[in-house]
Parts: C-alpha cells; structure tokens; sequence
C-alpha cells in the first residue's frame, strides 16, 4: 500500500515557487530518506502533508486517504516537532499529556510512562524539560510524535545540533520504529545518516524530486564515470603522459608516492591499466573502484542542475 502519495505539489510564496510539481511516492514500511540543500523545500512539504499550511496547487493522499479527509490524515501521522519549541516550565509526562489532548490520542498515564520508555526516558517523566539535555529534548520530541500511534512518522532533522553519541540514539530508535512497521520520512543533512538507514531517498532539488531510488539505485543511475584507486610500487615514476599513452581520456590525481586516482570511462579499462602498469615494471598491489556516496551524487546532482550542464565533468 501506498503510505504517501504526492502528485504535482506546488507552492509559492508571492511570485516565487518553492515547491515546483513536486511527485513521490512513498511504500508503507518504508524508511524514507528526503534531502536537499538549506531553503530546498522539504519542511513547507512536511507542513503541507502534515496540514499547517496550504498547498497552492497539486493533490496528495496518505494511506488511502484523500485531502479532502484531511483529519483522518492527520490522524495517520506523526510529527517531530523542533525540540526548542517546547514548554520547558512542564514535567516531561505532563507535556505529553497535555499534548495527547491536544491531539485527541490517549493520555491515559500508563500509555504515557510506555512512551517515555520507548525513547528512553523511562525516569526522566517527572522532570522538568527545562533540566534536560538537547538530546533528552530531542527524544521527547520522537515520544511526542508518537503520540496517537501514527502510521506515518515525519522526522524532520531529528538528529540536527547532536553530539554523535546521542544522534547514534536517535538513529537506533529512528530505526526500531520502522522495524516495528512505522513508515518513516527523515529529513537529515547528514547523508551518511540516511545512506546507513533508508531504504529509499530523494533528492529534492529547486522544489521537484531529481532523483528517487535506493542507494543502488542512485548509484546506477550516477555513476557515468569510474574512479579507480591503484596503490603500487614503481622504481620509475609514473608520469601523467604515461598514464594518457595507456588510456588517453583518463584524469590522474597522484594521492602519495605509492597511490592515485585515475577516473576514466568504464570498468573496462581495468585489465589493459593493470598490464600496462605491470609491463612498466611496477608492482600493482590493488585497483579498487571508488563507490559512490549519497553525498558524491548529491553534489553531482546540484552541481548539473545549477550549471545547466547534461553532464557534470566529473575530473578530479
Ligand atoms: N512563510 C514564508 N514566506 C516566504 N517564504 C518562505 C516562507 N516559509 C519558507 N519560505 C521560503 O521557502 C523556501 C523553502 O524553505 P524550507 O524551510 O521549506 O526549506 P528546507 O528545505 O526545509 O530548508 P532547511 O534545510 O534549511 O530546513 C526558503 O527559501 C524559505 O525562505
């Protein structure tokens, strides 16, 4: 089943759009990782889905339900909210409480005392929120978001501002919700975050998806060159017309004495470079292909769109 559906989402503030026909799709049980530069767009898409403010154009559905029942909606998800806009003068139980009212959910106290354990804070409940740490805030957000027990959890940055011992936290408990069948959307720019935990992600880019897939996926998709890393051994130096008399188009970039960086076509060029460098006399100890991160086709990605280019030059 489709967990979020979004069709042609527009918005624009004034003449400006910062949502552009933004389309996705987002399965149930999924941990869905969406991305994008600082102003990109993502939270006006959390806050539309999520009912605080107005789309200007577009449709979206959640779980089968449509705009137009937009409190079943919003009884299907959960928000994390900013952690620094909580009442600190409360007692962390009687926060929750008084926000599952707000929200219509239980507040029964022994759902509340399972909530805080959760995310644990198991013996922090009677403390006030204005004692506690960035991170303890951070996980009464999560417990917050949790309220009403929503399908779909909306996690906005959820580790931003944390040390990386409590973001580990946040990202163990971000992680076992899914397990238990929460379908998630992370915002995060931390990118090595979301590679390790989504299933899915998107690039958002001047407000539409750019890219959308697994991390393989993405991959696949962007890897136009290959970067091979070669670590030998050479009594002669290597020299760069050398290298270019082997495989003419290929970019060099000597690392140390003992390794470089070569970026050519195609994995194809891996046997005649190896023996070639081996005919030259060198000892070859490794030829391994560079992988590509979130982060390498994040940069790819912008860096295309906003030079208008088909394809980046991705020389080193
Ligand atoms: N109420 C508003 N009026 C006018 N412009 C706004 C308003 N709210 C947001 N914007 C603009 O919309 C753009 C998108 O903002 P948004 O907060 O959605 O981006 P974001 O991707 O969440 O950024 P960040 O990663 O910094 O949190 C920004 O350029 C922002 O300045």
């Amino acid at each position: 089943m489709k967990a979020l559906h979004v069709e042609q989402l527009m918005k624009n503030y004034g003449n400006r759009p910062v949502l552009n026909g933004l389309n996705l799709t987002i399965n149930e049980g999924e941990l869905f990782g969406f991305v994008g530069r600082n102003g990109a767009g993502k939270s006006t898409f959390i806050h539309i889905i999520t009912g605080l403010i107005k789309k200007s154009s577009g449709q979206f559905g959640a779980f089968g339900q449509t705009e137009a029942s937009m409190n079943e909606i919003k009884k299907i998800i959960g928000v994390m909210p900013d952690a620094s806009t909580m009442y600190s003068h409360l007692r962390a139980a009687d926060f929750l409480k008084y926000m599952a009212q707000l929200k219509n959910a239980s507040s029964d106290s022994t759902k509340i005392q399972s909530l805080l354990e959760s995310v644990g804070l198991k013996d922090e409940g009677r403390k006030k929120i204005a004692s506690f740490s960035f991170g303890m805030k951070k996980k009464l957000s999560l417990a917050q978001a949790l309220l009403g027990d929503p399908k779909l959890l909306f996690l906005d940055e959820p580790t931003s501002g944390l040390d990386p011992e409590s973001a580990k936290e946040i990202q163990a408990l971000i992680k076992g919700l899914n397990e238990e069948g929460k379908t998630i959307l992370l915002t995060s720019h931390n990118l090595n975050e979301i590679e390790k935990l989504c299933h899915r992600m998107a690039i958002l880019h001047q407000g539409r998806v750019e890219r959308v897939g697994s991390l393989e996926e993405l991959q696949k998709e962007a890897n136009r060159r290959v970067t091979l890393n070669v670590s030998y051994v050479s009594a002669e130096p290597i020299t760069e017309n050398w290298l270019h008399e082997v495989i003419p188009e290929l970019t060099i970039q000597q690392l140390t004495e003992k390794e470089m960086l070569l970026e050519t076509d195609t994995i194809e060029r891996v046997p005649h470079l190896t023996s070639s460098l081996v005919k030259f006399g060198a000892s070859v100890y490794g030829v391994t292909p560079k992988t590509l991160t979130l982060e390498d086709i994040f940069f790819q990605e912008s860096d295309d769109k906003d030079t208008g280019t088909e394809q980046k030059d991705t020389r080193l």
